[in-house]
């Protein structure tokens, strides 16, 4: 049976990003950039003043002085004045130095009169000037393609100027789950039926990377209902499913799919939970069939469809971070798979320590709720000491929050 690290390759070897498209600038937020920006000008493009105060010529201040005031120069000036000798010009923060002047003085190191101001400290030539060009120079990259654009990112593409920007596409996922036993969210639930949560939280996954979730509904467990709702699945980027995928007698989900022309690269991975996981290409577009039960729904999303999508979304770094924990109490498993347990993370002085809080089957959502991260036990091994450390991968980082 294939590895976790093996099953996970086959799929980011097969996925490539969808495609780009041209967004409005607030709209690029979160979205990954296609091109490479150049800047097409010096920024700042002027010398400016980083203070608010007198514009001097610094030859004139190498001891104490008094200059006379000539003029005033406020930001957005656009006529300016010159500074002659044993003269400065009031200068506010932003505004272009004026010619002559080579130096800011701040306010707060002047003493202030109506037309004079006496400096009694040495004034560098330079200090407290923006020159042009010293943030960035015409023709600089300053966003790689590939950059997660954030909201310095907007700030330098609206300082140049860029109301457009080219992103790449957000993947189209349609999500279908199957079986006779679901009802969808508000329907009436009688014996032997559940509510098809599924739909929800992996089209929540989905929107939460970015991607637009088309959901496709429930495929009963009959043939038709299959064809007829794959096939629809099968339009979007990727398709996501989820159950029918073990060893059941209505398990349907593969059949069906090799039947419309999908190849599967592979079936069963040696992790607990997700065993069932199965994974195909239809014209290169991925198709995900995940085990049904909730939790490893939502496990195997994460590990395995999460960094897909967002390889096809462009983005490089798709895998989320692995910290090394230490176990808070001893922990046993089988031995010969890959354990994944839903952990508790803390982050102390030490580094940080890892607890298997809760019941690890598959039926409990609410230790899926809980938790922080996935500690990684390795197949080999079947007891684990505490104090070990462990490789976790952690699902957010908001257990490293304070309160406020
Ligand atoms: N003989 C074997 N039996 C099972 C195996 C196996 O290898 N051999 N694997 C087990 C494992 S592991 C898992 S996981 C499950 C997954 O099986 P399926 O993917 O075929 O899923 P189902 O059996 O249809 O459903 C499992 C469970 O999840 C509930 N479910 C399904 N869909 C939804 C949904 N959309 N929303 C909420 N809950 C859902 C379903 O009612 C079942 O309780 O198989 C084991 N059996
Ligand atoms: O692999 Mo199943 O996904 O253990 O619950």
């Amino acid at each position: 049976m294939l590895t976790f690290i093996e099953a996970r390759s086959i799929i980011l070897n097969s996925v490539r990003p969808v495609g780009t498209e041209r967004v409005m600038l607030l709209d690029a937020i979160g979205r990954i950039l296609a091109d490479e920006i150049k800047a097409p000008w010096d920024m700042p493009l002027w010398n400016n003043s980083a203070m608010d105060g007198y514009a001097v010529r610094s030859e004139d201040c190498q001891t104490s002085v008094t200059l006379r005031v000539t003029g005033y120069i406020p930001a957005g000036a656009t006529d300016t004045c010159i500074v002659d000798p044993g003269c400065t010009v009031r200068i506010m923060t932003g505004a272009p130095i004026p010619p002559g002047a080579d130096a800011v003085v701040p306010f707060e190191e002047t003493e202030e009169g109506e037309q004079f101001i006496k400096i009694h400290s040495q004034v560098k030539k330079g200090q407290h000037i923006r020159f042009a060009g010293e943030d960035v120079k015409a023709g600089d990259t300053v966003l790689a393609a590939g950059t997660v654009i954030a909201p310095p990112g907007i700030s330098m593409l609206a300082s140049l100027g860029s109301a457009f920007v080219p992103v790449y596409r957000k993947a189209r996922v349609a999500i279908l789950s199957t079986g006779d036993e679901l009802v969808e969210l508000g329907g009436q639930v009688s014996a032997g039926q559940i509510i098809n949560s599924n739909t929800l939280s992996l089209a929540a996954a989905v929107r939460e990377i970015g991607c637009e979730p088309v959901i496709i509904g429930i495929a009963r467990d009959n043939r038709a209902s299959h064809q007829q709702l794959l096939r629809e699945g099968l339009n979007a980027d990727a398709l996501i499913t989820s159950a029918g995928v073990s060893a059941g007698d209505r398990d349907l989900v593969r059949e069906v799919l090799a039947e419309l022309g999908v190849q599967q690269l592979f079936w069963k991975v040696d992790i607990k939970p997700g065993r069932p996981t199965a994974f195909g290409l239809n014209a290169g577009k991925p198709v995900f069939s995940l085990p049904g039960n909730p939790v490893s729904t939502m496990m195997t999303f994460e590990e395995f469809v999460r960094p897909a999508l967002l390889k096809m979304m462009g983005r490089k770094r798709v895998i989320k971070p692995t910290v090394k924990a230490a176990l808070k109490e001893d922990v046993r498993k089988k031995t010969g798979r890959l354990h994944l347990l839903r952990v508790r993370l803390e982050a102390g002085s030490d580094g940080y320590q890892a607890s298997v809080f809760g019941d690890q089957s598959t039926g409990i959502l609410r230790t899926m709720v809980q938790a922080d991260g996935f500690a990684f036990l390795p197949p080999e091994k079947g007891f684990f000491a505490k104090g070990e450390l462990v490789d976790v991968h952690v699902l957010n980082r908001d257990f490293e929050m304070e309160e406020g």
